[in-house]
This record gives C-alpha cells, sequence and structure tokens, in this order.
C-alpha cells in the first residue's frame, strides 16, 4: 500500500532518471514514522489532563494516528516493496487509520457518526488490494481504484471539521484545509493511475507521486497539532463559558450580567431606546435550608430559576447575582412593561409549590424594579435604584413587587401582598 500510495515506486525511478529527489525513501519514512509515534505518545501523555468528553475523542484520534505510522514503518522496514501480502494489509490499515479520526472528529464535533459508511469504505480498500493483487494483478488499477475510498474517508474527516455548528477557528480551518487538500490529491493520483503511462507523461506521474509522498508524511503531524489547537479552543470556549455561568443554577453570574447591563446601556444611550432590570430575591430563604437542609436548598434555587425562566422571554437575561438573590435585565422594556413582566415572575413562582426531596415547598420572591433614562443615567444608580426597591419590597412585607418610578423619589408599589390576586 504505501509503495503504492505514496509513490515510492515512482520516486526511485524519478530519483535514478531524472534525479529530481534527493532523499533516500526508508529514512526519510523512519523518521516520519518514529515522529509520528512520537506526536502520538506526547498527546496520549497530554490527554490525561483533558475533561473525559475531549479525553475519549483523543483517544480516538491517537489510535488513528499509531495506525498511521504501521503503514511508514513497514517501508521503512521492508523497503519499497513490501510484497503482495503487506501491501494488502498495509492498505487496510492505512484506510482504518482515517476511519478512526474521522471517528475521534464525529466525536469531538458531537456529530453523528456514520460507522458502518466508515468500516465499508476500509472493507472497500481492502477488497480492491486482494482483487488486483492475485484476481487480477494491475497495481496501476489497485493504486486508483483504492484511492477513490481513501480519498471518501479523508474527505468525511474534513467534512466533519468544517461543518461544525460552532463558528470556525483557524485550527478548524487549517485541520479541515489539510485533510481536504488529501483529498483532492487523492482523487487527482488515482486519474492519473487510470490514465496511466500512455496518456501521462512521466513527469506528471512523478510530480504526483511526490506530492502524495510529502502529503502522507506531514498529513500525520501536521494534522494532530491543528487536532490539539482545536482541542484546545474547545477547552477555553469552555472556561470562558464557566466564567460567565452560575455553577449551581447554570444562568449567568453577577460579572456576566454587569457586561451585557453595560453593553444595554451603550445600546439604549445609541438608539434612544430604554431597557429595565429587575432585583429579586427569594423570601425567607433562610428558613428553607434551617427546616430542610442545605442540598434541599441549592435545589430550591435551581427550582426558582426554572420557574422564572418559564415566565420570562427569550431575550430576556436571568442571572444569579448572590447567595438567593437573581436579577433579570429586560431589554427594550420600558417601566410599565417591566412591572408586567416582574409581576408574572413573582406569581408564577408563588403559584408553582416545588416538590424536593418528598417535601413540598411554597417559595416567594420579592422583586424591585428599575428602568434606565435621566434619573437612572448609568449602571450603578440602576443596580441602586433596583436595590432600594426591592428591598422596600422586603419591608411593606414581601412577596411583591416595588418600582423606583422615574417621578417619584420613592418606591412606589405594584402588587400589594394579596394571595387572592394571585
Ligand atoms: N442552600 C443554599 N443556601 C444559600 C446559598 N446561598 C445563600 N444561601 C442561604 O440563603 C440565606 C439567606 O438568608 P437571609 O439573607 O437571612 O435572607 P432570607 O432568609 O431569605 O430572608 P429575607 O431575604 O429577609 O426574606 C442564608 O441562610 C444563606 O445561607 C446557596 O447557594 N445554597
Amino acid at each position: 500500500m504505501v509503495q503504492q500510495r505514496l509513490g515510492l515506486a515512482h520516486a526511485s525511478v524519478a530519483t535514478s532518471t531524472r534525479n529530481r529527489m534527493h532523499f533516500d525513501i526508508t529514512t526519510a519514512m523512519m523518521v516520519t514514522s518514529l515522529l509520528t509515534f512520537c506526536v502520538g505518545a506526547s498527546l496520549a501523555f497530554a490527554s490525561s489532563r483533558y475533561p473525559p468528553a475531549l479525553r475519549s475523542a483523543m483517544r480516538v484520534w491517537i489510535g488513528g494516528l499509531f495506525l498511521q505510522t504501521l503503514p511508514l514503518f513497514a517501508v521503512a522496514v521492508l523497503g519499497t516493496s513490501p510484497g503482495a501480502g503487506a501491501i494488502i494489509v498495509l492498505n487496510t490499515v492505512y484506510a482504518l487509520a482515517y476511519a478512526e479520526m474521522g471517528r475521534a472528529l464525529h466525536l469531538f464535533t458531537g456529530q453523528r457518526h456514520h460507522g458502518s459508511l466508515s468500516m465499508l469504505l476500509v472493507g472497500a480498500v481492502a477488497l480492491i488490494s486482494i482483487l488486483f493483487t492475485y484476481a487480477w494483478p494491475q497495481p496501476g488499477w489497485r493504486v486508483a481504484l483504492t484511492e477513490i475510498p481513501i480519498a471518501a474517508l479523508q474527505f468525511m474527516v474534513a467534512r466533519s471539521i468544517l461543518r461544525q455548528p460552532r463558528a470556525l477557528r483557524p485550527a478548524d480551518y487549517l485541520t479541515g484545509g489539510l485533510f481536504l487538500a488529501c483529498t483532492v490529491i487523492a482523487v487527482s493520483r488515482g486519474i492519473v493511475e487510470f490514465l496511466g503511462p500512455t496518456l501521462i507523461a512521466p513527469d506528471l506521474r512523478v510530480a504526483m507521486a511526490s506530492i502524495v509522498f510529502v502529503f502522507s508524511a506531514i498529513l500525520p503531524t501536521i494534522g494532530t497539532i491543528g487536532f490539539m489547537l482545536m482541542c484546545s479552543d474547545h477547552l477555553s470556549d469552555d472556561l470562558s463559558r464557566l466564567a460567565m455561568i452560575d455553577p449551581l443554577t447554570g444562568v449567568y453570574n453577577r460579572r456576566t450580567l454587569v457586561g451585557l447591563a453595560e453593553k444595554a446601556i451603550g445600546d439604549a444611550q445609541r438608539d434612544g431606546t430604554s431597557f429595565s432590570l429587575l432585583a429579586i430575591d427569594v423570601d425567607h430563604f433562610k428558613s428553607i435550608n434551617d427546616d430542610y437542609g442545605h442540598d434541599t436548598g441549592d435545589e430550591a434555587l435551581c427550582g426558582v430559576v426554572t420557574l422564572m425562566r418559564d415566565a420570562l422571554r427569550a431575550d430576556h437575561v436571568l442571572s444569579r447575582i448572590g447567595g438567593e438573590e437573581f436579577a433579570i435585565l429586560l431589554p427594550g422594556s420600558g417601566e410599565a412593561e417591566a412591572c408586567l413582566t416582574a409581576e408574572r415572575v413573582r406569581r408564577h413562582v408563588a403559584n408553582s409549590p416545588l416538590s424536593i426531596n418528598g417535601y413540598t415547598l411554597g417559595l416567594r420572591v420579592s422583586i424591585g424594579v428599575a428602568t434606565f433614562g435621566a434619573a437612572v443615567p448609568d449602571l450603578s444608580s440602576l443596580l441602586r435604584a433596583a436595590d432600594r426597591a426591592l428591598y422596600a419590597a422586603k419591608r411593606a412585607g414581601r412577596d411583591r413587587t416595588m418600582v423606583m418610578s422615574r417621578f417619584a423619589c420613592a418606591p412606589e408599589c405594584v402588587s400589594p401582598l394579596d394571595p387572592q390576586k394571585g
């Protein structure tokens, strides 16, 4: 396989007739296979520090990488004519390496893996190799036809990288582009071999063989560097996401809310629009912990988040800004609309008892509303205004919404505590 796939026979012809390729192929193969092996071993060592989801994709990739070293090593040891049986085995191993790399990429991107199609293509490589070695010994046809399933396997790898659901990064373009280039080269080589020496000039065949050799030698290493960069991007995305999110409830944390509120202020100033902020605190939450335990308290906080989400629109931004304190950013909402939203949230929480660890918990929330505008012209005054309204709601008896009106210097009550209205 390697002899044919890498065009080694042609490369050596070129060396002897035209003096174009000045390298010792077996040494080059030995160096490449050792380099590939070392890259795989380093990746195996590094992978133990990655999170489990990434680690499983890395392990499959490493398997593919080690498989790729075998044909390279075989040529280094057995020479450029490893024999018919070895060609069939090495062809199949080479195809299997790409199938494994494709599986790794599908695990990495979370896309559906067409495992049976990959195995079918690997089987096709084996079958073609056997047929054109024993039944009908035609090396040219063997090379031309094995390139088709190999190109398909390489294309599947490139496709899974370049059609990921997330935005593509330079590492994705590098790795996907490399596999795409290999696909094009495999197809071109198949065509050149299919047309044969009578139609294709010897120079072109030699050039093609050289390109195949160079790409086959660099693909494992460069492809693996690209894959590792993709893993690093994935990891840094995860870390950025974690830095934005409250680990208990999964909603944004205070830092993210502040960033989004600053952006909302910029938008409101530029477009002349308005937005509001709700400050929310769960009433008497300490008694939940005291009566039912901290674990039940944690689940109650998650339950309250779910209830609040149910009462919000998709563009409303819910965040946890303290222990049992939350805030909701309402883009485009003026004071009246913000009060309606706050009341919808409060009533939904009050009317939806939570069932946790065998207990039924009827939680209540108090809400303070503040709207960005002339009287509340920056973020700190907005947060302060929402807080003042919230604590006014607490002082007035809890389970209610208070608003810091633009027209009043004291908080106004939106909903006096009235269970009948809930
Ligand atoms: N289970 C759990 N409890 C928390 C968490 N963060 C804060 N708390 C608890 O929330 C309670 C807040 O108590 P307080 O500030 O006295 O307020 P409260 O009991 O809700 O009373 P009011 O706010 O005045 O209605 C404390 O007992 C904290 O321990 C958390 O992440 N999990």
